[in-house]
């Protein structure tokens, strides 16, 4: 890192600047749409309100003394958070903080009989069940035909630009997934990604996953390719451990996701066997590490998860949110190499993401030139445009 430039920590302090507006505008809209899609109590819509209230004009509050995670919340920083605005703290931090503070006003964390509902569910179910989703899984129909060349290719850009299907996004961004997609990617690695995966070539891979739905079906379809040619032996799923930034994907959502496949004709019910076989002989695990859903780039990650992707052939991270904590939610200079925020990373690592924040690394000057020259600032969290970066060990 020595070489890196200094690049500070985006704040949503701005008015009128991206984080702001999420702060401001996407958690309030959060909140009615939860409020609006449960039954929920009295007790419920108070610490709803409160939320409001304290996100509109408060201060970052503790979390209550009977916490479950209190300890680990404390760990990643909530004494040092606690008192000041939400506008004045990092913005991953906060951001971060409200889908905790959310989870506690809807009765997640228990007891009680509303422990464990997720909030975002019909949202992230009624994605999966949309027509779209019955008219992606058909166009798989057309893979068996390819070369392997090919198919890899087609799962690995399905699986990039699945990160689109981002709900909290579209809440935000009005209009998002009119807005026709890029195809041409800003940058793009993935002659080093499939360096590290040869056919037969017995890799690890881990996959540190984003949405659930219409993100996490083609996730699943690229695993199972990599596992069925022989480009992974064996394949480590990365959920959160709770319902997090509306549609990010728990273990439930994997359940969902994989009965939505198997319930599919064609190739995607084939993909799903496979799937199916691989969990149950343990080629596919599924996992869902407290530090998914910590308020801190993957640079302050514990030293078993740190142990886990030493061991891995190649991380794969998915999505925007895991972006920013990968690279660390900065304000890089555009053109600073990829390799270089990554370099504490304990192995080789891959970032497939869309574009919808401002943090961005790995940028060829004449790209970056591009960019501005055709959309000003917009290329930055449109969701239009999108990567695939690598950093080789
Ligand atoms: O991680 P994802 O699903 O690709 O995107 C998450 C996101 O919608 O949320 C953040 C703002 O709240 C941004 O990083 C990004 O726009």
């Amino acid at each position: 890192m020595a070489d890196t430039p200094f690049a500070p920590v985006i704040l949503g302090d701005e008015p009128g600047s991206f984080p702001h507006s999420v702060l401001a505008e996407r958690h309030p809209a959060i909140i009615r749409q939860v409020r609006d899609a449960f039954p929920y109590g009295p007790g419920q819509h108070r610490a709803l309100d409160e939320l409001l209230k304290s996100c509109a004009e408060g201060a970052v509050e503790p979390l209550p003394a009977d916490a479950p995670d209190g300890d680990r919340w404390q760990e990643w920083g909530l004494a040092d958070c606690a008192g000041h605005s939400w506008y004045d703290v990092p913005w991953l931090w906060s951001e971060s903080y409200f889908y905790r503070r959310l989870l506690e006003a809807v009765g997640w964390f228990g007891p009680g009989a509303w422990q464990g509902i997720d909030p975002f569910r019909p949202f992230k179910r009624a994605e999966l069940d949309a027509p779209e989703t019955d008219a992606e899984l058909a166009a798989l129909d057309a893979l068996p035909g390819l070369p392997e060349q090919e198919r890899a290719r087609a799962l690995l850009h399905g699986s990039l630009w699945g990160n689109r299907a981002d709900l909290g996004f579209r809440l935000s961004a009005e209009g998002a997934e009119a807005q026709d997609p890029v195809p041409a990617l800003v940058a793009d690695d993935s002659a080093d990604l499939w360096s590290l995966l040869p056919p037969d070539g017995g890799a690890t891979v881990v996959l540190v996953a984003d949405n659930a739905g219409r993100e996490l079906v083609p996730d699943l379809l690229l695993i199972a390719h990599l596992l069925a040619e022989g480009r992974a032996a064996r394949a480590v799923l990365h959920v959160k451990p709770y319902p997090y930034y509306v549609s990010d994907a728990t273990t439930a959502d994997v359940v969902d996701a994989l009965h939505r496949l198997r319930a599919a004709p064609g190739a995607a019910g084939e993909y799903a066997r496979v799937l199916w076989s691989a969990t149950a002989d343990g080629r596919l695990a599924v996992r869902a590490h407290p530090f998914s859903c910590a308020p801190l780039p993957y640079e302050r990650m514990p030293d078993d998860l740190r142990a886990e992707f030493a061991a891995a052939t190649l991380t794969v991270f998915k999505g925007d949110l895991n972006y920013r904590r990968l690279v660390g939610d900065r304000r890089w200079p555009p053109t600073t190499p990829f390799q270089e925020p990554t370099a504490y990373f304990p192995g080789p690592v891959a970032a497939l993401r869309t574009l919808k924040s401002e943090v961005i690394t790995g940028l060829s000057a004449a790209t970056e030139a591009a960019l501005v020259a055709a959309e000003g600032h917009r290329w930055r969290t449109g969701g239009t445009h999108a990567l695939i970066q690598v950093a080789l060990k």
